[in-house]
């Protein structure tokens, strides 16, 4: 670490700290992600090790780059680019909301960055504001791959029993405990995303797990068979009811002013059903992007903008 100089703390992970720093030497920024010592905890050799692996085959424009890996003194030292911004400091300042034609920039590259997880048979499981990098010149890059995994099977999906994700951003599989869900989690994730972006303010704000699932049911009405039955069995509700999903408030009605496409785009992803949300690789083709061409001439700018960064 002595080739780095520590600007302060970026951000607090499971397994780690991530520091912003200064290669004395070039002057670069960096954030580094310290694990704890891991020699004595064999979990956290482990943790570290997958999460190495992992970010080796995540090379991609619009995901952060790990730069260097190293072990010093019983602890491992992970190296990525620093990037300037989060989403969430573009949200925060704009309380109300980014206008549509930023929104679908960004929304475009989360989109490409989360689809080349996916053909990877990689699940973030943790897309956020905070997770969602923007370079000076608009290049969004995503990061925190510290809850990614592997789908155990190419196919679908795996059975994972570890726990994850921001609650706000969290599908009603995670919620109930469904240990068998995919990538759809993150596509849940992004339709949450989408409409923060839109309005500034976060789609559904449960203050617990149980508040999480009451606001997904009071907009799309009950969970599925499976989740209800998932839900019932589930120990940390146990003697809780559903919420009946009389008074519902659909999207449509609580969002008025959001534009038919865009919101056409959310409901793709935030069907109850993961087995019914769009993939990331069609959400990419969706009118959103395609109308005026959009998907098109963007790309060229954002290859422009790639090499700009460099
Ligand atoms: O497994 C892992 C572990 C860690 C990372 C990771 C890699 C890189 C970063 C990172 C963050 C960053 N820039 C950044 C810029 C701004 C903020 C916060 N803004 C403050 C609130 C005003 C936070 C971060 N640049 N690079 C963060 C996490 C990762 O991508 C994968």
């Amino acid at each position: 670490m002595e080739r780095y100089e520590s600007l302060g703390l970026v951000g607090e992970g499971s397994y780690g700290t991530v520091l912003k720093c200064r290669h004395r030497e070039s002057g670069r920024l960096v954030a580094i992600k310290k694990f704890v010592d891991s020699d004595d905890d064999k979990t956290v050799k482990k943790i570290a090790l997958r999460e190495i692996k992992l970010l080796r085959q995540l090379r991609h424009d619009n995901l952060v780059n790990l730069l260097e890996v190293w072990k010093r003194r019983r602890r491992w030292y992970l190296v990525f680019e620093f990037v300037e911004r989060t989403l969430l400091d573009d949200l925060e300042q704009n309380p109300t909301g980014l206008d549509l034609n930023t929104s679908r920039q960004i929304l475009f590259q989360i989109l490409r960055a989360a689809a080349f997880c996916h053909q990877q048979h990689i699940i973030h499981r943790d897309i956020k504001p905070e997770n969602i990098l923007i370079s000076q010149c608009g290049v969004v890059k995503m990061c925190d791959f510290g809850f990614a995994r592997t789908m155990t099977s190419p196919a679908e999906g795996g059975v994972y029993t570890d726990y994850v994700a921001t609650r706000w951003y969290r599908a009603p599989e995670l919620l109930v405990g469904d240990t068998k869900y995919g990538k759809a989690v993150d596509v849940w994730a992004f339709g949450c995303l989408l409409l923060e972006m839109l309005t500034g303010q976060p789609l559904f704000p449960g203050d617990s797990d149980l508040d999480q699932i009451y606001h997904i049911v009071r907009c799309f009405g009950n969970l599925t068979a499976r989740h209800q039955e998932l839900f019932y069995r589930n120990p940390g509700f146990s003697g809780v009811r559903l919420p009946e999903h009389s008074g519902r408030v659909p999207l449509d009605q609580r969002f008025p002013t959001i534009p038919p496409t865009a919101l056409d785009l959310a409901q793709s992803c935030l069907h109850m059903d993961p087995e019914r949300r769009a993939q990331c690789s069609e959400l990419l083709e969706h009118p959103l992007f395609t109308q005026d061409a959009f998907h098109i001439r963007f790309v060229d700018e954002l290859n422009a903008k790639i090499q700009k960064d460099h």
